[in-house]
């Protein structure tokens, strides 16, 4: 076994844990969220998306949110860009990473990003060249690594060939995302398998929602093959618009608890990252979607 000492979050909650709340939440409850995990300690946060405000309202607050961060030094700040209209709109907010999203399942890139997988890769080429050029890193997410609500369970050359397809046109990163959360260990391990086929260890990340309860294992199973980045998501915010009933990423907090229980060092302040998700649970009216925070909320509660 391959397990790292030391192991990298990024809290998508902002992006992908909001963008699909139903109610209105206001940007500075999103700009109060993104303030309280980079306290906690989390190095890289997923703050928004420069996406089509008619497809996703949610993030049409972007610009916004972007400007009112009161950023900190050592910590990047990461936006979903689909096109180029995205990435000039992203641009001046100084984002210090993009990420282009493709799909290992025709049916889910038509349905999230209107485009077919080779289209997708057409619009993507000159977003990840200006990006570059303008030394902003760029991350590439391969949703429905593993099933895709339309089409099933997908098979592990589909994500071979999304992240040749992704390295041919310069993207930096891959993040291997189960979308729909219907993943489990060895499944996840030869999704991992067939992108490290294209990208090192360094460049490659795991990101897993929960829906079926398998992100923890799905995680471990990552680990054992030395895979020391991850996408999570504080109180388990989440789902995705276009893959409907998905719940969302593995809860950071639950991510943390297991990783500093065997010994790996995430930098991150458990006890702070429990109060950002208590506090945007607060905010959408709810409590936090977390094993972990739960345990702690209520030992605290004596
Ligand atoms: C990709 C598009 C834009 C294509 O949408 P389209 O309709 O094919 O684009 P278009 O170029 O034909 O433009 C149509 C309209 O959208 C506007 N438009 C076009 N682009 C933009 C933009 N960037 N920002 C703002 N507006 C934009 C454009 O200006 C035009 O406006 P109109 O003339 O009708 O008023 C659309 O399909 C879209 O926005 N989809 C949203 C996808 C999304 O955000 N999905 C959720 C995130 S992905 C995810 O959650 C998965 C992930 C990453 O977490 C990993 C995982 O778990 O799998």
């Amino acid at each position: 076994m391959n397990i790292p000492s030391r192991v990298k979050l990024v809290d998508v909650g902002p992006r992908d844990g909001l963008q699909n709340e139903k109610q209105p939440v206001p940007a500075e409850a999103k700009v109060g969220l993104v303030h309280r995990l980079q306290e906690a300690g989390l190095k890289e946060i997923e703050v928004t998306s420069f996406v089509s405000p008619k497809w996703v309202p949610q993030m049409a607050d972007n610009a916004e949110v972007m400007a009112a961060i009161q950023r900190q030094p050592g910590v990047r700040y990461s936006v979903l860009t689909p096109n180029m209209k995205g990435l000039e709109a992203a641009l001046p907010s100084r984002p210090d990473e993009v990420v282009v999203f493709g799909a290992a399942s025709e049916a889910f890139s038509q349905r999230n990003i209107n485009c077919s997988i080779a289209e997708s890769m057409e619009r993507f080429a000159p977003v990840v060249a200006a990006a570059r050029a303008a030394g902003v890193y760029v991350r590439g997410a391969i949703s429905c690594a593993v099933g895709c609500p339309y089409e099933g369970d997908v098979a592990p050359e589909r994500v071979e060939l999304l992240a040749r397809l992704m390295k041919e046109i310069g993207v930096q990163h891959i993040g291997v995302a189960d979308t729909i959360g219907v993943g489990t260990p060895l499944k996840v391990q030869r999704a991992l398998e067939a992108a490290l086929r294209h990208y090192t260890l360094a460049d490659i990340s795991g990101h897993f929602h929960d829906t079926y309860g398998q992100a923890l294992a799905n995680t471990l199973a990552a680990l054992q093959m030395g895979v020391w980045q991850y996408d999570t998501s504080v109180a388990g915010l989440g789902g995705c618009p276009y893959a409907k009933g998905a719940t969302g990423n593995v809860a950071t907090e639950d991510v943390v608890y297991m990783l500093h229980g065997m010994g790996i060092e995430t930098g991150i302040d458990l006890d702070k990252l429990v109060d950002a998700g208590q506090y945007i649970s607060e905010r959408l009216g709810r409590k936090p979607n977390s094993r972990a925070a739960t345990a702690i909320l209520n030992k605290r509660a004596g």
